[in-house]
């Protein structure tokens, strides 16, 4: 334990952004912090007996100090990733009771998105970037708009060097599908994203799943160099080699959420452990420390015995001499922390930076990328163009045939072109969808705010849209020959591809998992279809069902484009109507249906936004 006097409470002053004219730290692990954590209880309903509670803690009590790094094990199962996320707020269901202190405050959700750093077990990644921009991206995201980009470029070098990832600098990152990086590197690549702040504290959950012994030693010698920094730091952890086992300073260890020892790393932990233990094992020949204590506690689990280990522990001296050095950590006063923690302590925004630079960094480094990505453009290009030449040599030149025999096709025409934007919106779902973990860890780290990335997502359509759109309608509206303003098509299909666009979203966002979406999404269009006017007239619908024919915006992207058709050359039909009245459009103003049409727009998004609010896509 670090002892500081003019300190207590073990913080170290500096300055984590370095906004005092960014005199940016040399170094990524420029402070630390003491974690406490006392008598805590997190309790879920339980999935075994129901109407009970399960308890995945209990009375789990210790502490975590700056400069060290502490192991925290157990066998599968003993709520080790669940304390993990407790002290870092990342809890979103269940019910969490007791104290936990960070340089013995109460952390707001704030403080521990933004000066917390946190590293998944599976990793989240942006596959269409670079390891550099990925970094970059995080780093003008989350550290201060008023630093220098320079600066922060420096940091990211800086970083690069320190993770060892110089080498794949410029590699693409990719995805299961088409590999970019390895596994070691998108690990590291990961904690960089973690550190681009030079947080405080550092969580890794299982930093080492996955990664062959050398890369899991390199990974941990590099963390513990975080540590020697200053940096408190915190990692679950199954089977480490026993080099990686020996960088850790203090070791938790649970069984069934409780805490069986807490104390050094070392020798005092094994003898412990064997004298808790109702059965301890032998320690054989090759066996190293991490495994023996993890295989003795988990023999002890499965004969049931879990129990007797932690109530060994909770009568022990080490357990009264913990309790007595947390209460006095608790009650030492905050009021000497530095200016600058106090500040970070007390941050009530979310993120760091503002929705408008969170959306001018979104589009910089994603928009830009997917617009140069084939995956990206084929599916949102490719349809609409292939059925719009459809369209356009199937209904070649009949738009200016004005005979009886002809206004049903004219008719048809304009319905179908509606059409296609409402079901092409399925091309939209899977970029939402699909990218839900990523989101949510984005989320969870202070990247952006909700409205953020609805905003940089719309961007990214609509711009695209806007450019398809003007070529595709510009030679449907004179292949097909149509009447009217070409403009006024032009901007009632891009509306109306918007409106597909924000609707594939609502639906993205209100799914649970791409299926549901896939289901969801083309029932809700087909029931359109019914309601647009043109397959049934409005006025011979059932008065009970009328109402639906109000809230379906194919209605008013249909009915505007056929009176930009036929206004001022409305022909007389069937029964001695004109085509128009035909079809109970004859008094319609084509700008009041597209403001109509409009508002679908806003109320889509609206919705879309409230649902990703407030909606938890991962219960943890
Ligand atoms: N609703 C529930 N009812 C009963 N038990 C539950 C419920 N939710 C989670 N659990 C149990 O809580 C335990 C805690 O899981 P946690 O992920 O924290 O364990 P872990 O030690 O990190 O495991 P691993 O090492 O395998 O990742 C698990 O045993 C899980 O089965």
């Amino acid at each position: 334990m670090t002892a500081n006097a003019t300190l207590p409470l073990d913080v170290e002053g500096g300055n984590a952004n370095g906004s005092e004219g960014y005199q940016r730290e040399k170094t990524f692990a420029p402070m630390g912090m003491r974690i406490i954590f006392k008598d805590l209880d997190y309790s879920v309903p339980s999935h075994h007996k129901r109407g009970e509670r399960a308890f995945l803690l209990k009375n789990v009590s210790g502490y975590f100090e700056a400069h060290q790094m502490a192991a925290l094990m157990g066998p599968s199962g003993s709520g080790k990733t669940t304390l993990l996320d407790v002290l870092a707020g990342r809890k979103n269901a269940g019910v969490t009771e007791g104290t936990v202190a960070f340089a013995g405050q109460k952390p707001t959700p704030q403080f521990l998105r933004r000066y917390t750093g946190y590293v998944e077990q599976f990793d989240t990644l942006l596959g269409i970037l670079t390891v550099y921009e990925m970094l970059m991206y995080t780093a003008e995201m989350k550290r201060p708009i008023s630093e220098p980009l320079e600066s922060k470029r420096a940091a990211v070098e800086e970083l690069l060097e320190k993770l060892s990832l110089t080498r794949c600098r410029d590699v693409r990152i990719g995805n299961a599908l088409s590999k970019g990086i390895s596994g070691g590197q998108s690990k590291r690549t990961n904690i960089g994203i973690a550190l681009i702040t030079s947080p405080r504290v550092l969580f890794l959950d299982e930093p080492t799943s996955g990664l062959d012994s050398f890369t899991s030693n390199e990974v941990m010698t590099m963390v513990k160099s975080l540590a020697a920094g200053g940096v408190t730091i915190c990692a679950t952890i199954h089977s480490p080699t026993s080099y990686c086992f020996s960088l850790f300073d203090s070791l938790i260890m649970l069984v069934k959420g409780r805490v069986v020892y807490f104390g050094p790393r070392g020798h005092s932990a094994i003898e412990f452990a064997q004298s808790g233990c109702p059965h301890p094992k032998e320690f054989l020949p090759g066996y190293n420390d991490a495994e023996y204590l993890v295989d003795m506690v988990t023999e002890a689990d499965i004969a049931g015995q879990s129990d007797k280990m932690a109530d060994f522990y909770a009568s022990s001296q080490l357990f009264l001499d913990n309790a007595a050095r947390i209460d006095q950590y608790l009650s030492e006063s905050t009021d000497v922390l530095p200016e600058t923690i106090q500040k970070e302590l007390a941050v009530r925004s979310a993120t760091v930076t503002p929705w408008w630079w969170g959306l001018k960094t979104l589009v910089k480094y994603r928009t830009t990328k997917n617009y140069r990505d084939g995956e990206f453009l084929g599916p949102r290009v490719g349809d609409k163009v292939f059925i719009s030449l459809l369209i356009m040599t199937l209904y070649l030149g009949i738009g200016d045939e004005f005979e009886d025999s002809n206004y049903i096709n004219i008719a048809a025409v304009l319905f179908m072109w509606c059409t296609l934007p409402a079901f092409g919106a399925a091309a939209y779902v899977p970029s939402l969808v699909l990218e839900r973990n990523l989101f949510t860890r984005e989320r969870n780290d202070g990247l952006y705010l909700v409205v953020t990335y609805l905003l940089s997502k719309m961007v990214d359509e609509l711009l695209l849209t806007a450019l398809a759109s003007l070529g595709i309608s510009a030679y449907v509206f004179h292949g097909v020959q149509l009447k009217g303003q070409w403009v006024t098509f032009w901007l009632i299909y891009y509306i109306t591809l918007s409106n597909g666009i924000v609707l594939a979203y609502f639906i993205a966002a209100i799914s649970p998992n791409l299926d549901v979406a896939n289901a969801l999404l083309p029932t809700y269009v087909v029931t359109l279809l019914f309601f647009g006017g043109f397959l049934f007239r409005f006025y011979e619908m059932p008065r009970w069902w009328k109402w639906y024919s109000y809230i379906d915006f194919l209605r008013y992207s249909w009915g505007s484009l056929m009176v930009n058709q036929f206004e001022g050359r409305d022909p007389t039909w069937l029964g001695g109507n004109t085509v128009l009245s035909y079809y109970g459009l004859a008094n319609v103003d084509k700008w009041r249906y597209m403001g109509f049409l409009s508002l679908f727009f806003i109320v889509f998004f609206l919705l879309a936004w409230i649902t990703m609010q407030f909606k938890r896509y991962q219960l943890r």
